[in-house]
Formats: structure tokens, C-alpha cells, sequence
């Protein structure tokens, strides 16, 4: 009999190769790999799930509107749908219970006798005092009693630290549910629908586009929201898991007379989408867009405020696009409808594709560019398949080689060490960094508006930084500090646009934000003030840790520094406008105390005023009826003035002068004057002047 045993192989009795079933080699569809490790793209529960699926469908959406520059209308709806619903839907007819103690959330008659004895105590513990309860309760009584305290204060633990994590945006622990109330196999479903006017899919290409793990049509070098052709995968993915049910896309594109209806799941074995239906259907309304709907086990309670919070941010940072928001329960009042009205329409630039820069990429790359290349020679793979590679620099590259390159060799024929010398060439040669012209920043404008919205802040500081470079990626920094508004350091941030709210501890704006930055040297106090940190990052490649597009590493330096330095502007900033309005706070208090003593002093210059006006028009009067003594006494400054001092100084003393001049330079000069006073005095040519207020004269006399 012929061994099957590695070993006699190995030994040469038998020279026949192994049969395939021999082998103990295997392999992983991708689909089969992401199902089993979903949680690397960011379905990790079914709360999770629920909450990457929404994000995932928006985020193709708004993709598709903005790749035909429509301004987006996006309508998400989770309609929850009940145990018994769900059953009659996938034609399962309800059962009722026969064998309790089967059940996970079965309790034991010993179990059901605790439960009684806590209901006593606790009945006695409301009624009676705490200190009666003290005396009265037996030591059987209080021993389970502070059983069920810490049992309690477990709970309520396990409660405070899952409500602490959600607000910092760390992992939520799905809420274990009480035994008791809903068994382990009491899911929750949830219908995701979800519906734009974007582009639409073609009819043929739509089974691939949602049954094949990493296809997709955003691999290009482009600023884009997905990049992997795994997310509504990953939504049907789960599905498949979670209810068995397919996932249904209707689609149409500009100028399309039908709309494709396409139901399907997908073969995870084979990696291939499995349809089940697969139609054209009238489109009478010229409809344009997608709706795609799944769906999915889920839970909304752990993740609402999650959800929510998402939406709102999304709308932050997309505000020419309007969002339509609902949830519908089964329990009407708990139903949500949220419209994100759009506040522009100022769209910004789609981004462009750009080709790679030669120190961006690798020999797998460059391996595959020459594969793909319609261009027949070195030199002009070189200029045509890069950025910042012109005719002269491509020459100049080609001569650095080695004698076995030339510029017409055909790119084709280049043996694998040449191209490793390609490689090791762009390595260390110098190129100019690729512009950013090709990305499309949220904006200043935007941000501001965001941090407006969100925090209502006392003073707000933006900026843009220009684009920059890491591995050959351009990338571009944008940032807005706040300082008042909601209480503590609130960081947001958005990667190509999406909202990131998982992860926060490992992200690079996080730990600039929390480490990097000496707030104090900025006037701002980290732990007192009430700040607000918006950073934005736009690439060709985003750096995400993971295909769940959580956070950004803090590893890369060109980032992490133009993080520090886009948020440190923004303080700069800050600080003028922070000590200028200490300044004015310093200048508004003064002025309070002032205020309280200055009426006296004004007071008594109108006095003396009244008084001399009266005695100055007696004597005007006199003089125009030919009082010549009075006229020697009109014209005689020094004693008007005088006099004026005199009584001033009489009235006044207890004023502190520089104050009151300080007031009244505050106060300015009043045009008008402030009482029914008019009176004209001399100045000091002997001249006659008009005085319009008590504080006019006062600032003249001091
Ligand atoms: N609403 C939509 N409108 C038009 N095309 C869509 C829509 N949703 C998905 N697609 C197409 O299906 C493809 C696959 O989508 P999927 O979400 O799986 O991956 P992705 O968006 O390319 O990348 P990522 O996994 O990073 O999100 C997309 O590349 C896009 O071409």
C-alpha cells in the first residue's frame, strides 16, 4: 500500500507527488478573511456594525455626488425591526418557550429565592430608616445585602466606564444585558437604507461593486473617501452573518431611461457575488443615484448618540451637502428625524488624479506601472508615468542608471535587477515634492462654520497650511482652535473629509493636541479653558491604522509635525485675540470702579458750571448793557480761570484725578452736551469759548 506519510516522502519511497487532498496547505478567500476578522474594518459588534454600515453607505454616497459635482441630498434611514417582524420576514414562525431551563437568561429556583430575599430587603430598606434597617436586619439579611450593593456598584461601574469611553471616543463594550431581561439570543435588527443623487453604478458592473471583496473603483491616486472597495462589502459581509438576507441596490445613472434593480448576497467561499435578482426597471422620474439597503443585526441604543454624532459632524464638514436623518422604532416616540439643512452651495473642487511621485513608490509598483504603460521607452515611461519627472531630469536619471540604461530601451524589457536599480535611484535621488493642486481641502470657511456650530465658542482661530509631502504623498493641514463653549479639550478630526470618531488615544491630532502643544504659552489654560481642536487632513493616501479608517498613526513625522504646527498658528493667533481681550476686560473693570465715584465728581463740576454760567451770563449780560468794570473782568482769563480751579478743587478734592481723567478720556468728549448746560468762557487768547459738557470742561481744566 502506498504511505501518504510526509516522512516516506521525504524518506524517497514514494517519488509520486502529493495528491491535493494530501496537502494540508489552505486558503482564504479575501471574503472569507475579512468575515473572520471584521473587526479590522471596523465591525466589531453589532452596535459597531450598525454604526460603520451607515458610515460606509454616506460615505460612497457623498463620494458618488461629488464625482459629478451635484451638490449631495442624502437620505439614511434605520428603521428597527422587531424579533417577531424579522422572523416573518425570512418566514420563520415565532416559537414559544418549552424548556426554560435551556435558556441563557434561565434562573435557577435558588437564584429565583435571592432574588425574593433582595426584594424584601430592598422593600425594607425603602421603608424603614437606615439606621432601624441597621439593627433589624439579620446577619443572613446583611451579608446579601452587601452582596447586592457590590453587585450593584459593579454594575453601575461597569456603566460609568462604558459612558466615560464612548464620550472619549474609546471602544464601546457592547452593553451585556442583564440575565433576565434579554437573553444572549435576543438580537436586534435593523433595516439601513440608504439613498443619494449621485452617479449611479453601471448596470453590469453593480454584482461586482457589492460581491467582491476589494473591488472598487477608488484604487486611483485620488483624494477619496473609500480606498479599499471593502466597506458595503463588509455591510453585506455582515449581514450574511447576522440575518442571512441579501442586499438590495437600485441604481441609475444621468441620462438613464431604467433603473437597475440588483438583489444579492455574496459566496464567501469563492469571493463572488451570488444575485438573486438582477433587473432594469423604469425610470420614469429620471431619477439619478443609488439607494442601497441591508439588513443587519445591530444596536441602536449603545451606539445612537455614536450615530448621531457622526451625522452631525459629517455635516460640519460637508455643509453644501443636506442630510436626511431618520429612525424609525417600532415604539413611535422613540423616532428620529434630524434634516442637516445645507448651508452653501460652494462645492469644493473634485479631486483630481494625479500620477506617483517617484519617491513614493515601490518595485511592486514600478513593476506594475511598466506592466500597465502604453508608452514604448524608458524615457518616456519615465516623464509620462510620474509627477515631477520632465525630459531633461528623465534623461539625467537614465545616465545615472548605468551604461546598460537608455532612453529608448523598451520599458517593457527591463530585467528585474534593473528595475530594482530603477527603484533604489528614486530612493535617493532629490525631486521636487508633488503640489497639492490635486486635493481638495474642507476649507477655512468651512472649519469655522463647524466650530461655530458645534462648541459656540468665544473666539475662534483657523488655518490652512500648504501642501507637504510624506513617502511621496501630498498632503495638506488644516486646523481651527477654539477657546469657550462646551466644557473641556474636545478634539475633532477628519480624514479626507470623514468624521473620526474611534480610536481617539492613537490619533496623531489627539496626541499633538494632548502632549505637543504648551497651551500655556499661548494663554490658554488645558485644564481650565473650555477648548475646541478641529484638524482636517486631505492626502492622496491617507495613513489610517487599519481598513476600519479609524484614526491616523502618530508615526509619521511630516504629519504629526505639520499637526503641531497647523494647531500652534491657530494659537498664535488665539493669543492676540485672548490679551487683547484681557486688556479690554482689565480697561471694562477700571471703568466699573471709576463709574461708581465719577458721578460726584461730575456732579460738582456742574455745580461750579451752573454757577458760573449763571454769573457769567449775569455778567455778559451787564457788559452788552455797557458794565465797563465787568469787561475787564471777562477778558481777564486768569481769574476765570482761576476761580474755575478754585471751586473745582473745593468740590472735587476727594477725586483721584488721574482716574478721572482716565474716564473721561474713556468716555470721549460728548458732542452733545450731556445736561441743559451752555455756557462760554475765555480761553486763554481772551477769547469767548463754548463749554458743552461738565466732562468737556473737566478733561480741559485738568
Ligand atoms: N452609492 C454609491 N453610488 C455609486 N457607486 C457606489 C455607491 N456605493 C458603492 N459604489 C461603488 O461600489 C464600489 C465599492 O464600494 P465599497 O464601499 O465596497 O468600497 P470603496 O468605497 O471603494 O472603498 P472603502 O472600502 O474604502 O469604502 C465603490 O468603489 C463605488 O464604485
Amino acid at each position: 500500500m502506498e504511505s501518504e506519510s510526509p516522512i516516506e516522502t521525504k524518506k524517497g519511497k514514494s517519488k509520486t507527488p502529493k495528491k491535493a487532498k494530501e496537502s494540508i496547505l489552505k486558503q482564504k478567500s479575501p471574503a472569507e478573511f475579512f468575515a473572520e476578522n471584521k473587526n479590522i474594518a471596523g465591525f466589531d459588534n453589532p452596535g459597531k456594525c450598525l454604526y460603520t454600515t451607515v458610515r460606509e453607505f454616506v460615505e460612497n454616497a457623498l463620494d458618488s455626488a461629488e464625482s459629478i459635482s451635484e451638490l449631495p441630498v442624502i437620505e439614511i434611514t434605520i428603521e428597527e425591526i422587531i424579533k417577531s417582524k424579522f422572523n416573518s420576514m425570512i418566514g420563520l414562525v415565532d416559537r414559544e418557550r418549552i424548556d426554560e431551563a435551556l435558556y441563557d437568561d434561565y434562573e435557577t429556583a435558588k437564584a429565583r429565592e435571592g432574588t425574593s430575599d433582595f426584594a424584601y430587603v430592598l422593600e425594607f430598606y425603602v421603608l424603614s430608616s437606615l439606621d432601624v434597617l441597621k439593627c433589624h436586619l439579620t446577619l443572613s439579611c446583611s451579608n446579601l445585602f452587601s452582596l447586592v450593593q457590590k453587585r450593584l456598584a459593579k454594575e453601575a461601574r461597569a456603566q460609568e466606564i462604558q459612558a466615560k469611553n464612548a464620550s472619549l471616543g474609546k471602544k464601546v463594550k457592547e452593553h451585556t444585558v442583564s440575565k433576565g431581561a434579554k437573553g444572549r439570543g435576543e438580537a436586534s435588527f435593523y433595516r439601513v437604507t440608504c439613498k443619494d443623487n449621485g452617479r449611479g453604478m453601471p448596470h453590469d458592473d453593480i454584482p461586482n461593486m457589492f460581491g467582491r471583496v476589494l473591488s472598487g473603483t477608488k484604487y486611483g491616486l485620488k483624494q477619496t473617501r473609500g480606498k479599499f472597495g471593502l466597506g458595503a462589502k463588509m455591510a453585506l459581509i455582515w449581514s450574511k452573518m447576522s440575518t442571512g438576507l441579501p442586499i438590495d441596490i437600485s441604481s441609475s445613472m444621468r441620462g438613464q431611461n431604467y433603473i437597475s434593480f440588483c438583489r444579492l448576497d455574496i459566496d464567501i467561499h469563492r469571493n463572488i457575488p451570488h444575485i438573486h435578482l438582477h433587473e432594469k426597471r423604469d425610470n420614469k422620474d429620471k431619477w439619478h443615484g443609488a439607494e442601497i439597503q441591508v439588513v443587519i443585526e445591530g444596536n441602536w441604543t449603545t451606539y445612537r448618540s455614536k450615530i448621531l454624532h457622526y451625522m452631525r459632524q459629517m455635516a460640519v464638514i460637508t455643509p453644501y451637502a443636506q442630510f436626511l436623518f431618520k429612525f424609525v422604532s417600532d415604539t413611535p416616540d422613540k423616532n428620529i428625524t434630524i434634516k442637516f439643512a445645507r448651508r452653501t452651495d460652494a462645492v469644493p473642487p473634485v479631486p483630481v488624479e494625479t500620477k506617483h511621485h517617484p519617491s513614493s513608490v515601490d518595485i511592486l509598483l514600478i513593476k506594475r506601472l511598466i506592466a500597465e504603460t502604453s508608452k514604448p521607452n524608458l524615457l518616456q515611461f519615465l516623464q509620462h508615468e510620474f509627477v515631477n519627472i520632465g525630459k531633461p531630469l528623465a534623461e539625467r536619471l537614465i545616465g545615472e542608471m548605468g551604461p546598460e540604461f537608455s532612453p529608448k530601451m523598451a520599458v517593457k524589457s527591463l530585467t528585474d535587477q534593473q528595475i530594482v536599480r530603477i527603484h533604489q535611484l528614486f530612493r535617493q535621488a532629490k525631486f521636487d515634492d508633488p503640489s497639492g493642486d490635486c486635493l481638495s481641502p474642507a476649507g477655512e470657511y468651512n472649519l469655522r462654520l463647524g466650530i461655530i456650530k458645534e462648541l459656540h465658542p468665544d473666539m475662534v482661530a483657523t488655518y490652512s497650511g500648504s501642501a507637504q509631502v510624506f513617502e511621496g504623498h501630498p498632503f495638506i493641514v488644516e486646523a481651527g482652535v477654539s477657546v469657550g463653549g462646551k466644557d473641556g479639550l474636545n478634539i475633532f478630526r477628519f480624514a479626507n473629509r470623514i468624521p473620526l470618531l474611534f480610536e481617539q488615544g492613537g490619533d496623531v491630532v489627539t496626541r499633538t493636541a494632548l502632549k505637543r502643544i504648551s497651551w500655556n504659552n499661548y494663554k490658554i489654560n488645558q485644564t481650565q479653558d473650555k477648548i475646541g481642536v478641529f484638524v482636517s487632513i486631505v492626502s492622496t493616501k491617507i495613513p489610517f491604522k487599519g481598513t476600519g479608517k479609524e484614526y491616523i498613526g502618530d508615526d509619521i513625522s511630516e504629519i504629526a509635525s505639520a499637526v503641531k504646527s497647523a494647531i500652534q498658528q491657530c494659537c498664535i493667533q488665539l493669543k492676540s485675540k485672548i490679551v487683547k481681550k484681557m486688556q479690554a476686560r482689565e480697561q471694562q473693570e477700571r471703568k466699573r470702579n471709576l463709574s461708581k465715584y465719577i458721578p460726584d465728581a461730575t456732579n460738582a463740576v456742574y455745580d461750579v458750571l451752573k454757577e458760573m454760567a449763571r454769573s457769567h451770563v449775569s455778567k455778559k449780560k451787564r457788559y452788552e448793557e455797557g458794565d465797563a468794570d465787568i469787561l475787564r473782568k471777562v477778558s481777564d482769563h486768569s481769574i476765570t480761570n482761576e476761580t474755575l480751579k478754585e471751586k473745582l478743587t473745593e468740590h472735587v478734592e476727594k477725586v483721584d484725578y488721574q482716574m478721572a481723567l482716565e474716564y473721561a478720556t474713556q468716555t470721549g468728549v460728548r458732542e452733545e452736551p450731556s445736561e441743559d448746560i451752555y455756557l462760554q468762557s475765555l480761553d486763554g487768547k481772551g477769547n469767548l469759548f463754548d463749554f458743552h459738557s461738565p466732562i468737556f470742561v473737566f478733561r480741559l481744566f485738568l
